[in-house]
């Protein structure tokens, strides 16, 4: 039988990178001279990884972004970003443990994120969690991204699991309804980057901290979602 998988989403859900996601848009908004965006701002932009931030934080202060200034942002974003890492950004608490818990209870696992891929293996290289996961696939690992059910079904492929036998963990809206439209259960954390409650989009459970993602919790969602 194939191995169980469980498949994280990255910013607000394995690593609280919200500090330095900030810093580095806040760079790159500075030299179009729009105001620096604040933690309320950066959960409602976050998601769609750095180009889509870039344009919301214009949208909201009403400032148009032609295609060469949108691209010389996400350049100047992304190489403050890459500098940077891993910045202040921590796995949250529990994750390590949560990660050795299924590991051992033999689960493959994988990560399903909106960042670009290599930011992504570069951060999760330098927090030394690299070698537990048998794939990382970022926005621009396949042609379509989260929430297309096929970037959470091809990362689930890709790390050797089938999707029958797959849970997602994830932060967001995007997350909750990705996992869904692939039929693949979902766990929310709630501490993650949210404007509004995760509770609201119906995950399949909501978790507080990485010590209540039980493998008891694990298993009853896989096998409630194969009736
Ligand atoms: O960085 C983003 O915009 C989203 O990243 P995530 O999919 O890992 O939450
Ligand atoms: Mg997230």
């Amino acid at each position: 039988m194939t191995r169980p998988i469980i498949v994280f989403d990255l910013d607000g859900t394995l690593v609280d990178t919200a500090p330095d996601l900030l810093d580095s848009l806040n760079h790159s908004l500075a030299a179009s001279e729009l105001a620096a965006v604040d933690e309320a701002g950066f959960k409602r932009y976050v998601g769609h990884g750095g180009r889509v931030m870039i344009e919301r934080a214009h949208a909201a202060q009403r400032r148009s972004l032609a295609v060469e200034e949108h691209d010389r942002l996400l350049k100047l974003f992304l190489d403050h970003y890459t500098d940077n890492i891993p910045g202040k950004s921590r796995p949250y608490p529990g994750v390590v443990e949560a990660i050795a818990r299924f590991e051992k209870a033999g689960y493959l696992l994988a990560v399903c994120t909106n960042k670009y891929e290599a930011n992504s293996v570069a951060l999760i290289e330098a927090l030394g969690l690299a070698k537990h996961f048998s794939a990382i696939a970022g926005q621009d690992t396949f042609a379509f991204r989260k929430p297309d059910p096929r970037h959470l079904t091809e990362t689930i492929r890709l790390a050797g699991g089938d999707p029958h036998g797959a849970l997602m963990v994830g932060d967001s809206q995007t997350d909750i309804d990705t996992a869904k439209a692939a039929g693949i259960p979902v766990v929310a954390v709630d501490f993650g980057y949210t404007e509004r409650h995760v509770r609201e989009f119906e995950p399949s459970a909501v978790i507080s901290h990485f010590d209540a993602l039980t493998l008891d919790l694990a298993e009853r969602l896989i096998a409630a979602a194969e009736g």
